[in-house]
């Protein structure tokens, strides 16, 4: 049934906890976004020439990773592929979900393209639903600009309860003030109001019985309303991962499995 410890999530997932043990970074950062919206360019701006590339384990999706100081404390930040969403329909998708969730960064920033911002929302919608620690980077604001496009970001940023940022990367404008609310928000000094997206009774309902079930198991390492979700989706490679991170309670999860899957 295609339950393998080779999974990229389970890989992904060790790699997150291996590297955070073994880099000597303070914190790690994750760059999320849809395609093209200047990922890369905020990452290169911020690491330089700190980075190094390869591919993500049993992959043939490109990695890179690199380095800042700010304030006397190392950040890595691990520029993730861009996608359309998270639902692990294809290897950059499940790539970018598994990171967020088992690499556990200690800060998300989502870039998202001011030009077409409302597109771009559904991922933020998204990786908030894995993670509260998230920073939106609204770039490419100088297109926008140019476009007429006017955004309110104090109001984005309350809507969606996370900091929103600003930002025209390609020259630089607004990555000081990235910066600077990402290592507050990677050390815990923001607390962040995620607007939760509900879903109708009868889900909502299999939820509140499944989450105490997931927490039982995983504590509070991970996201469980995000994972309850994922297992009534019957989502086999999320089911994979977590299999893998219950090693030793292969049995546990194995029962689960057939429960819910059943
Ligand atoms: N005008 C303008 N262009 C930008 C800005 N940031 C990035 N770009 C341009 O947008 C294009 C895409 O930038 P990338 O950084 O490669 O985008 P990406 O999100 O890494 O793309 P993928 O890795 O393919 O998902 C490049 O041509 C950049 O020069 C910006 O703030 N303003
Ligand atoms: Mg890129």
């Amino acid at each position: 049934m295609g339950l393998t410890r080779r999974s990229g999530g389970s890989r992904a997932m060790q790699e997150g906890f291996l590297k955070r043990q073994y880099s000597g970074a303070d914190y790690v950062v994750a760059l999320a976004g849809n395609p093209n919206t200047g990922k890369s360019t905020v990452f290169n701006a911020l690491t330089g020439l700190n980075q190094h590339t390869g591919n993500w384990p049993g992959k043939t999706v490109l990695r890179a990773e690199g380095r800042y100081i700010h304030r006397g404390m190392i950040f890595k930040l691990v520029d993730l592929p861009g996608t359309y969403s998270l639902m692990a329909n294809s290897p950059e998708e499940q790539v970018a979900r598994d990171y967020l969730c088992f690499g556990k960064p200690d800060a998300t920033v989502v870039v998202a393209d001011a030009t077409c911002l409302e597109r771009n929302l559904n991922l933020v919608l998204q990786v908030l639903e894995i993670t509260t620690r998230v920073v939106v980077c609204v770039n490419l604001v100088d297109e926008a600009r140019r476009k007429k496009i006017k955004i309110d970001f104090q109001l984005l940023a309350a809507e969606l309860g996370v900091p929103v940022v600003p930002a025209a990367a390609r020259h630089r404008h607004g990555l000081d003030k990235l910066v600077e609310v990402v290592s507050e928000m990677a050390a815990g000094r923001i607390t962040t109001r995620p607007v939760a997206i509900r879903y109708g009774e009868e889900i909502e309902e299999s939820v509140r019985k499944l989450e105490p079930k997931i927490k039982k198991l995983v504590g509070e390492e991970f996201n469980s309303r995000w994972l309850a979700l994922r297992l009534l989706d019957k989502d086999r490679a999320v089911l994979a991962a977590l299999e893998n991170w219950l090693a030793g309670r292969n049995s546990l999860a194995a029962g689960m499995e057939g429960v819910i899957l059943g």
